[in-house]
């Protein structure tokens, strides 16, 4: 005697059967009459219908995909003008969605938004120093600072640029973020999204939503490590002055595959400036 085979074709017509409204004992019954033995029948239709469920429940228990900002490089264009500048266009990858630039920023910039962030990471020092509180964090062992929106010239200068590169309204934009790694220092792989089951969660999605992407900015060019990682591709960015690398997530979900990190930095400084977006205006 062959034996019987549960085909994709066969699961998928139980499914449809399923689907249609009709009840397993009457698709058991039509498998019967076309020839299933007994107990192949139902162990199809018992795994396949189980499989199913489950898929759906996994689907209905995902956030929905929501637009993210993109830049348009539907003709892989080699450099893409944004607002008042040329940048270039490095790498591109579709999942996760990341897209490496080139010159998005000139040195003179980066300087400068160094040199505005250092002024303001120097008062949080002293106050950390006082409290002894100097010593290494784990996950996090950058320190940080946040410009305003709009809070200098060249901050505003470079939110209009980001926002036309990336198709996204300067408003949508969280202020600049100011990151400096000294060496040792390191950003330990997390997602930038907020996490929906975490309790303090909806009072910060209440300010203009979901992030959703990130371009990290390098305002300078450590001497060894610092690149950013992508542990789920197993991608890393190298840390050039100038450059920036940009990642969308369109749910707050591992699915992205947004995962990264800042590793770390084994020689010299690195500085960053994150540019975080949100989907609706951030207050
Ligand atoms: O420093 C890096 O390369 C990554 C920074 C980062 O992940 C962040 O600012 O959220
Ligand atoms: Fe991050």
């Amino acid at each position: 005697m062959t034996q019987q085979l549960i085909t994709p074709e066969l699961r998928q017509w139980i499914v449809e059967q399923a689907v249609a409204g009709h009840p397993p004992e009457e698709v058991l019954k039509s498998m019967l009459a076309s020839g299933w033995a007994e107990d192949v029948a139902i162990k199809a239709l018992e795994d396949t219908l189980t499989a199913h469920l489950d898929a759906q429940a996994r689907l209905k228990s995902l956030p929905p995909a929501v637009p993210v900002p993109e830049p348009d490089l539907s003709d892989s264009p080699s450099c893409v003008w944004a607002h008042d500048r040329e940048v270039r266009v490095l790498t591109s990858l579709r999942h996760p969605r990341v897209v490496v630039f080139g010159g998005l920023l000139s040195e003179e910039e980066c300087d400068e938004v160094v040199a505005l962030a250092a002024a303001r990471l120097a008062r949080s020092e002293t106050v950390e120093t006082s409290t002894g509180g100097s010593e290494v964090n784990e996950a996090r062992t950058s320190e940080g600072m946040f410009f305003e929106r709009g809070e200098h010239e060249v901050c505003r200068r470079v939110e209009a640029r980001i926002a036309a590169l990336l198709n996204w309204p300067i408003e949508n934009g969280e202020g600049l973020q100011v990151l400096r790694y000294r060496p040792g220092a390191e950003y330990k792989p997390h997602y930038d999204y907020f996490d929906p089951v975490h309790s303090g969660t909806p009072s910060i999605l209440a300010r203009g939503g979901q992030r959703v992407a990130s371009l990290v900015m390098y305002l300078n060019t450590p001497i060894k490590g610092g690149s950013t990682v992508f542990p789920d591709v197993k991608l890393e960015v190298g840390p050039i002055k100038g450059n920036a690398v940009f990642f969308s997530y369109d749910r707050p979900h591992p699915m992205t595959a947004s995962l990264h990190g800042g590793s770390p930095v084994i020689a010299g400084e690195k500085w960053v400036a994150t540019k975080w977006l949100r989907e609706r205006v951030f207050t």
